[in-house]
């Protein structure tokens, strides 16, 4: 049995369903499906999850619906049906849906937005089924609070609860394909919260640990996960096989074609996970796996993401200070602040954050709070730096990366900023300033995939 998530480059138009039509029944496996909202149908359109915050917005401001934006979102399930020729009156139910959901009473403006924005999964997946259906095939819409996908109480942010794993495996023994929202869940409470922004990979991957599918097949709009971003690199290598530990770095650092979160469940139960092209199907795509055999050289891909900071505090002997490094942590803490990295020296340590979480105020806040509890000699505070991260399971056996990494930077007349070596060896992270992340990712990318045999 196969759990198969289309994202909403798959699902932007009523060609896209019936391309997904199609890929479903062709083999007889895939019995679940899991859907995202219609996304962009090219570059300058709106995906549906943004259309729904934009009407969610309004209402928040105004406490009234804009009608414009309204039809904006219904126009698009409109346009699917017709394309489809679904003649139902499944569009009044969505309207209606989509309007009870942006009229309900506000408690919290966080939890009223979840709320909004689940409307494009939960209406793609009725409208999928109805299709099926239209076309005399078994399949069914399955709603997460009666299939038991229980999430903790975070707004934009929730986390599958355990006990959702084992309500979920009875889908099992359910009849038909299964067609199943992605992106959201529900509180013990019954109120509906999201994931992170692109979460229905994890609902994917939730659905697969549970009912210990044999694959996780994800569809989406490019042929394979390349050896770094198509956007920033044009027609680079493409990867075949990739081991978790490598795409969790990769995805971490800016490979959005998978949620960074969406591997661990899969990963738990040991089910593979399939990134395939819904425009391509025949296409080889990549396989995420526990091992692979090492083929290539020492880095199988190059990710990288702006918008971090660093905090930088030297003092003197702080090596033998006792908790130290603690207290640091604990003033960020205090501030509400998870870090992403703290690369540090004999006297000295950086801690690196994602910047949007620190205003002006607070950076001033921490700064006089680290220098005045921990009598530190300096704490500099610098925004604006991108990470890039180089990753590859061969990198283990192969003396001297570092060095071809800092050849490549220095080629390019990029200063390295802060590096940092994970401790399980499979990656190595470069923080460099936001504006020479694409000419560093460039050379880096000609040193272990261009010029040189590996
Ligand atoms: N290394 C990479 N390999 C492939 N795609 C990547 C990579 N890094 C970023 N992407 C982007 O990920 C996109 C697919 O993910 P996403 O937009 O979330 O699709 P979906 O609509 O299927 O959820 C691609 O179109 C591509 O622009
Ligand atoms: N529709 C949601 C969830 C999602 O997974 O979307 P996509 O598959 O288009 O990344 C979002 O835009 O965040």
């Amino acid at each position: 049995m196969k759990v198969v998530k289309f994202g909403g480059s798959s699902l932007a138009s009523g060609e896209q369903f019936e391309k997904v039509y199609h890929i479903v029944l062709s083999d007889a496996a895939r019995k679940i499906i899991v859907v995202s909202a219609p996304g962009k149908r090219h570059k300058s359109d709106k995906k549906v999850t943004d259309l729904l915050i934009e009407n969610a917005d309004y209402y928040l401001t105004y406490r009234e619906i804009n009608e414009g934006l309204l039809e904006q979102v219904v126009g698009r399930f409109y346009s699917i049906a017709v394309e489809l020729g679904i003649y139902t009156d499944i569009i009044s139910d969505i309207r209606a849906d989509i309007i009870a959901r942006l009229t309900m009473s506000i408690s919290n403006n966080k939890k009223y937005m979840d709320r909004v924005k689940a409307g494009g999964e939960d209406n793609t997946a009725r409208l999928l089924a109805a299709y099926f259906n239209s076309k005399g095939k078994e399949a069914h819409y399955i709603n997460p609070l009666e299939a038991g996908l229980f999430v903790t109480d975070q707004p934009g942010n929730a986390q599958v609860l355990a006990e959702s794993y084992e309500n979920l495996a009875s889908l099992k023994e359910k009849s038909g394909i299964l067609v199943f929202p992605g992106f959201f869940g529900y509180s013990k409470s019954g109120e509906i919260l999201t994931f992170s922004r692109s979460g229905s990979d994890i609902t994917g991957s939730i659905l697969a640990n549970a009912i210990h599918a044999e694959l996780y097949e994800n569809f989406t709009d490019v042929d394979a996960v390349y050896s770094v971003n198509p956007i920033t690199v044009r027609n680079p290598k493409e990867i075949r096989e990739l081991t978790y530990r490598e795409m969790r770095e990769l995805s971490y650092a800016g490979f959005s074609v998978l949620h960074d979160e969406a591997l661990i469940p899969a990963y738990r139960a040991g089910i593979p996970v399939h990134i395939k092209n819904t425009n391509n199907p025949s296409a080889p795509g990549t396989k995420i796996v526990n091992q692979r055999t090492i083929t290539n050289g020492p880095v199988i891909g190059i990710a990288s993401a702006k918008g971090f900071c660093s905090i930088y505090v030297s003092k003197y002997l702080m090596n033998r200070e006792l908790g130290f490094g603690r207290k640091l942590l604990q003033i960020l803490e205090d501030f509400n602040l998870s870090y992403e990295h703290s690369p540090s020296g004999i006297d000295d340590i950086s801690i690196i954050l994602r910047q949007n979480e620190i205003g002006n105020e607070m950076e001033e806040a921490i700064r006089n709070r680290v220098f005045t509890e921990l009598e530190a000699d300096e704490v500099k505070i610098e925004r604006n730096l991108a990470l890039i991260m180089i990753v590859g399971e061969g990198m283990r056996h192969n003396v001297g990366t570092t060095a071809r990494a800092s050849r490549a930077l220095a080629h390019c007349g990029v200063n390295i900023e802060m590096i940092n070596q994970g401790s399980s060896e499979v990656s190595m992270m470069f923080g460099v300033k936001e504006v020479d992340e694409d000419r560093a990712v460039h050379s880096l990318y000609e040193e272990f995939f261009v010029s040189v045999s590996v």
